[in-house]
Order: C-alpha cells, then structure tokens, then sequence
C-alpha cells in the first residue's frame, strides 16, 4: 500500500510546533494545475505580505486590515498600534483577574458570577465559539456567559428569565461601530430589567467598542464599569482575537494567550513559500477549484466534536460576508460568493449526509478531526466498551474516516483537518487559518474581503418599514368606524402591502384594534382604546 502512503504524504502539511496537519489526500488537487497558477498564488501571498504591513487594503473605506497583529503586534505599521494592542492585553488581564477574584464586584460587594454578552455579527459569533470551544464542561458552574444577540422580545425575555436576578452579572456591550440597532436595543432592555430590579446598570456594564462611537461615549458620560477598545482596522468578523472575543475568554478563565499564540503560530506557517507548502493557500486553491473560482461548490464544514459545532455559524460570517460580493475590485459585476454551511459530526450522518453521498454534486467537504477523544482523562464516558475493544471516541473516529471515505468513493473532494486536542492554541491556529485562507481567495478572485456594502441595504429597508409605522400610527382613527390599509395607503401615498404589513403585526401584539385579520382588503383598524 505505500502509493497511498505517498499519496497521503505528498498531499499533506504539517507543523511540529502546532502538532496540526492538513490532509489534501481526498481534495482532488493535483500538481499540474497548482504549477500553472503558482504565481498567481504566489502573488496572492504577496498581497497578503503587504496587508500585513499596513496596506491600505479595505479600498473603498479606506482602512488597513489589522487583524493579524492582533496575534503579533510587532508587525503593525504603527508602533502606537503594537502599543494599543498590548495596553488592551493588560486592561483584560487586570479585569478579568479583578472579577475572577472579586475584588471587581457586583454594588452588593457580593462576585459577579457570569455576564451577558450584548452583540451581534462579528460581535457575537467569535465569543460563541470560543466560549463553547473551550469551555471544560466539568469545571462546576463556574463563571457562565450568556449571548443576547437579536431584537427578539421572546429571546429577551428567555434570557431574563433564565438568568434571574442581574446583581452578580456583568453586562458586556460589544459593538464596534457602537452604533448597531439589535445591540442597542439588547442594551436598553437589560438597562430596563435592571431599573425593574433596583440595580444600577452602568455599575455592571462593559464596553467594548471603538473610541468616539456613540456606545463609547454613552460609556464615557454614564461611567460604566470599564471600557475595551476595538479598533478601525480590525473588521468585525475577524474581531475574535481583540477585546472582543479576548475578555469573554478571560472572564471564562480561558488561555486566551494561548490563542493568540496559536493563531500567531498558524501566520507564521501561512506565511510559508511556496504556495504550494502553504497551509491557507492550498485551503483557499481548495475553494477556487472546486467552485471553478465562482463558489459553484459549497463549504461543508464537519467538524467531529461537539465543542467545535458552532464552528460553521463562524465560518459563515466570516467567509460568506469577506467574499458574497456582486462587484470586484475593478467595479466588474460578478456575483461572487462561497455558501458555508455544516454542523457536526456524527450527528450530521443522520440528517443531510445522504445528500452529500447521493445526491446533488454542489459541495466539497472539510472536516475537522480532534484525535484526543477527552481531554487527559483515563477515566469517562470515552473508556466504556461499548464493542469488544471499541470506545465511543473509536466510532467517533470511525465515522469521520468512514464518511471521508464514502464521499471519496464518489468522487466528492474533502480536506481535512487534523487536531492533536481542542484547546486554545489549536482554536488561535484553526481561526487564523481560516483568515488567512480567506485573505488569499479574495486575492484570487479579485473582491475586496473587506467590506459588507451589501448589509446595507436591508437595514435602511428597516428604517423606511419603522418610519412608515410611525405615519400609520398618527393617521389612525380612534373610531368607532375604522380605516382598511388601502384607505390609510392613499392618504399617506404609501404602499397599502406595507402599510398592511405594519397594522398586522401591530394588531397581533395589541397595538391596534381590529375587527378581523383574516382578510387584508377588508380589515379596519382603529387605534388600540
Ligand atoms: O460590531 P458592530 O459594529 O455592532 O457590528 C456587528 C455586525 O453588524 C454589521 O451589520 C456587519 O455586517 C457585521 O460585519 C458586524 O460584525
């Protein structure tokens, strides 16, 4: 059998320091085609060269791309910049250790015993995974962060209620423009439920947020517990390894050095030449001939541990915002993108993994395989036979080997990922992979990974949708004789699909009387008595 070994040695990179590997075997790329496009990966890794030294690479905002001197300082352009970064590592330590401690406590002298993230986007995603990625589950209760990460009144109202009373909670607010809609209103419903509770809310509250932004100076004028900084030039979905992700991880009691030393250790391998001994620039060549270079083919990420399920949520934001774009950087209209999506394994085995095998050919898989059943254990749940000679841990391994296998057996690529444990520096490296794969396919393809012109658009929508509600709400009758959405449409020369939209969900939360929703055409609405 030594031409598979040959096969899998060629195909496969690895770094001692890291103890991680990625195995190509199984990902269909072959010699000829890498040796034809070297030196445009080799020109991909050029540009990433120079983002790294302080180009200008978010064009059209005119910003630098940071994010990897979040890990390495030095390399900032700035010394001011490495001098920021380390300041905001000493804040996070004396903080979390104050809390940890409690010597930072709640107004009653008593610990804070967990907090609420407030976020959303690149603002919650990265403290998620970190938080379920790392978090050892028999460490006792322990300090507990909860996500509020939507204006959803019933997910507030969960979250209120499972938390009880807010006294030994801290209340992270992390936004980096500091000027988001759903962190703002998570923001003012846990100030509400504090003023219900008696307690002061800026006593507990923590920003994490750009200097000079609304949120910053709201922090600066109510004085709130202790401000974080973010900084323009780290975008939010590759924010994990700053303030934002760092605190929550330290609050946890979690080696968020040890992350940034993971994530350092991965930009040094990404910076390896050629491309063809690059970790990222094989993974992002991965992408571009699979998806022919227009993303024809979907990301499934299958990653085999339960603490690594959040890992596709992350990966969606952070590949699908950088590269979803309809215009390249010459202005060229073309529709770009990579679809991302997955959960875990095995447990995905049983959902969509038919179609993977026997149906539609849309996808490339990459897994992600953590060869520690448990961490240092010798004793659990992973050592009770439940085969003669096989473990749980053993199934695990074998259905990762197995689904690998089956989809190779019908031609479907994957690559996979190889993880000695799951722990923060193989988190920091996997992350940093990621970013830097991400970094050389937009090269590739020619978008700026940098921006999210395209999120625009619905927010504003939403803007137009609540000041239409506003004009609906004066022009209401206060009856007896009620007015249909066509009716209130003409006087407000507005659309009466819109203006019926509006009324419905105000009448079904009570805001509006009317006599009966089922038909939109006839249903008059007066104001609620
Ligand atoms: O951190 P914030 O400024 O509140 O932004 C939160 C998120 O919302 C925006 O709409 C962007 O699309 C995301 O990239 C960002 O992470």
């Amino acid at each position: 059998m030594a031409d598979t070994l040959d096969h899998y040695l060629t195909w496969r990179l690895y770094r001692a320091e890291l103890d991680i590997e990625l195995d190509f075997a199984d990902a269909q790329l072959d010699e000829p085609s890498l040796t034809a496009n070297a030196s445009r990966l080799e020109a991909a890794l050029d540009a990433l060269h120079r983002i790294e030294g302080g180009a200008v690479a978010n064009i059209d905002e005119g910003r630098m791309v940071g994010h990897y001197w979040l890990r390495d300082p030095e390399r900032a352009p700035d010394p001011q910049i490495a001098v920021a970064i380390h300041a905001s590592w000493r804040s996070i330590e004396a903080f979390a250790a104050g809390v940890r401690s409690g010597q930072i406590a709640g107004d009653d002298g008593r610990p804070f015993t967990g907090a609420i993230l407030v976020g959303i986007g690149g603002s919650a995603l990265g403290p998620q995974l970190l938080e379920a990625a790392l978090t050892p589950r028999d460490s006792g209760p322990g300090f507990r962060l909860r996500v509020l990460d939507n204006t959803d009144p019933a997910g507030i109202a969960d979250l209120l209620a499972e938390t009880g009373t807010l006294a030994q909670t801290l209340i992270l607010v992390v936004s980096k423009s500091g000027s988001t809609t759903e962190t703002r209103n998570g923001m003012l419903e846990l100030r509400a439920a504090c003023a219900r509770q008696a307690i002061e809310f800026p006593k507990r509250a923590v920003a994490i947020t750009m200097e000079g932004s609304q949120l910053d100076e709201l922090a600066t004028r109510e004085g709130w517990l202790a401000r974080f900084p973010m900084w323009d030039w780290v975008g939010g979905r590759t924010s994990v390894l700053s303030p934002v992700g760092l605190l929550p991880a330290a609050l946890l009691g979690h080696d968020w050095r040890g992350l940034l030393r993971g994530a350092a250790a991965m930009d040094q391998w990404g910076r390896v030449r050629p491309a063809r001994r690059n970790p990222a620039a094989l993974l992002a060549w991965l992408w571009y001939q699979q998806g022919q270079g227009h993303g024809l083919r979907d990301m499934v990420i299958l990653p085999y541990k339960d603490r690594l399920s959040l890992l596709s949520r992350y990966l969606q934001q952070l590949v699908m915002e950088s590269l979803g774009k309809r215009l390249d950087r010459q202005g060229r209209e073309v529709w770009q993108g990579l679809a991302v999506y997955g959960n875990k394994g095995s447990t995905d085995q049983h959902a969509y993994v038919q179609q993977l095998r026997d149906g539609l050919h849309n996808f490339f898989a990459v897994f992600v395989r953590v060869l520690r059943d448990l961490d240092g254990q010798v004793t659990g749940p992973g050592q009770v036979e439940v085969e003669p000679r096989v473990s749980s841990g053993d199934c695990l391994d074998g259905f990762y080997q197995g689904t690998r296998a089956a989809l190779a057996e019908r031609g479907r690529a994957s690559a996979t990922l190889v993880l000695r444990d799951v722990d923060a520096a193989a988190v920091g490296a996997m992350i940093a992979l990621f970013e830097r794969a991400v970094g050389i396919y937009a090269e590739l393809i020619d978008v700026n990974a940098y921006h999210q012109p395209g999120v625009e658009a619905g927010k504003q929508a939403a803007k137009g949708v609540l000041q239409l509600q506003g004009a609906v709400l004066s022009a209401l009758p206060g009856g007896p004789g009620g007015k249909t959405c066509r009716e209130l449409a003409e006087a407000l020369g507005a659309d009466p699909v819109a203006v019926w939209q509006v009324l419905r969900h105000l009448a079904i939360n009570g805001r509006v009387s009317v006599d009966s929703l089922v038909d939109p055409a006839a249903a008059q609405f007066t104001r609620a008595p």
